[in-house]
């Protein structure tokens, strides 16, 4: 379309395909002269998404702004590349410490190879995904992620800031289960949890922000960490599979099954504004508490609905949790607002094929 229909009609689709969060890649897809046409135009949303598809964000330098998060081994700041470009940067730093040349050569290959696995973010393209644009490895244990700067607040903070009413925990938990549930590339998260979710500005849409590259950093430095640091995921969100696994020389195998587990506990939390097991002090109790119990119930006052759409993301059996596409089919989020949605598309295309 932007090569052969007149120019409205180009910006027009491209802007409907990045609305639409599709998997596709302006880069990639179009032709030159398409690119200079979408450029021409100077719609400047089209031109910064051409800008961050010019891999990497920057030429040879950028400045370090402010900071504006802090993680376990990284730091967060926005910075403003030598392209111009305004973005984030998270700066993961990772205790190497005092290695013999062999342990050194042998860590430093476990962390390139992760660094190397994780290049395939920077493709993902999704309305509830943070756009990653490039990852450096500025030194051999130091990696620079960057990615979009995004207006808002973490999961974590907006469910301390107020009660959420639950069509709000529908419309979130519905662009969570259709993200788990896209089948390319398939995600797995490693390590869901509140604050790696963020709440844009307007407070509709969500975001994911982090899959875990820290855990699988971590990881392959892990014997350099004191025990307490052995990285994870966050306790109160690991699924029972994962919390035995990782005592010997086994990391813990995260699966789609445990992302739905740890998607569960944010359900939770968005219901009661508390983690599940926050009081629990160690794994082995979490442990003890699933065998015992399950996961913890839901405060009486919430809908038949939400408690079974809760229930069923956290079935202590990892085979007969559901998947996300059943969830997407769950009674507590169909009326959602992409159902809604899509049941308005499906329409418009009834009416239209009428006519
Ligand atoms: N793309 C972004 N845009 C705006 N703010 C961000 C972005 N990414 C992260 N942040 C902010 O920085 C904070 C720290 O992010 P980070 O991903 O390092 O946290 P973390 O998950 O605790 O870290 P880790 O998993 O590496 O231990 C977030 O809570 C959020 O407030």
């Amino acid at each position: 379309a932007a090569l052969y229909a007149p120019k409205e009609t180009a910006v027009q689709v491209s802007q409907i395909l990045l609305d639409a969060g599709s998997d596709w890649s302006l880069k990639d897809s179009c032709s030159k002269t398409a690119l200079d046409l979408i450029r021409s135009d100077g719609n400047p949303d089209l031109v910064e998404l051409l800008q961050k598809h010019e891999d990497p964000p920057f030429m040879e330098r950028w400045d370090v702004g402010d900071l504006i998060g802090r993680g376990g081994f990284g730091e967060v700041y926005k910075v403003l590349t030598d392209k111009g470009i305004q973005c984030v940067a998270k700066i993961i730093k990772l205790p190497v410490g005092q290695l013999t040349a062999d342990q050194y050569a042998h860590d430093r290959t476990k962390i390139d190879k992760a660094v190397e696995s994780e290049r395939n973010l920077c493709r993902l393209q999704h309305r509830n995904i943070v756009r990653f644009f490039h990852i450096a490895q500025t030194e051999p244990a130091t990696i620079v992620l960057f990615m979009e700067l995004l207006e808002g607040k973490t999961l974590e903070t907006f469910i301390n800031g107020a009660p959420m009413p639950e069509n709000k925990i529908r419309d979130f938990s519905e662009q969570r289960a259709a993200l788990h549930a896209q089948p390319t590339p398939p995600v797995i998260h490693r390590d869901i949890n509140c604050s790696n979710i963020m709440v844009l500005s307007e407070g509709t849409r969500i975001k994911l922000i982090d899959f875990g590259l820290s855990i699988e950093l971590k990881l392959s430095v892990s014997h350099n960490l004191a025990s307490t640091q052995t990285p994870r995921g966050t306790h109160n969100f690991m699924a029972p599979e994962l919390l035995g696994a990782g005592e010997a020389d086994t990391s813990p195998q995260y699966s789609r099954e445990s992302d739905i587990w740890a998607f569960g506990c944010s359900v939770y939390q968005m219901a009661t504004r508390q983690r599940p097991f926050h009081s629990a002090s160690n794994l082995l109790t979490i442990a003890q508490l699933i065998k015992n119990n399950g996961c913890p119930k839901l405060p009486p006052g919430c809908s038949k609905e939400l408690e079974d759409f809760y229930r069923s993301c956290t079935t202590q059996n990892r085979s007969k949790r559901q998947s996300a596409l059943e969830l997407m089919r769950h009674q507590f989020l169909t009326g959602g607002e992409i159902t809604r949605m899509r049941l308005m598309t499906n329409r418009l295309h009834r009416a239209a094929s009428i006519s």
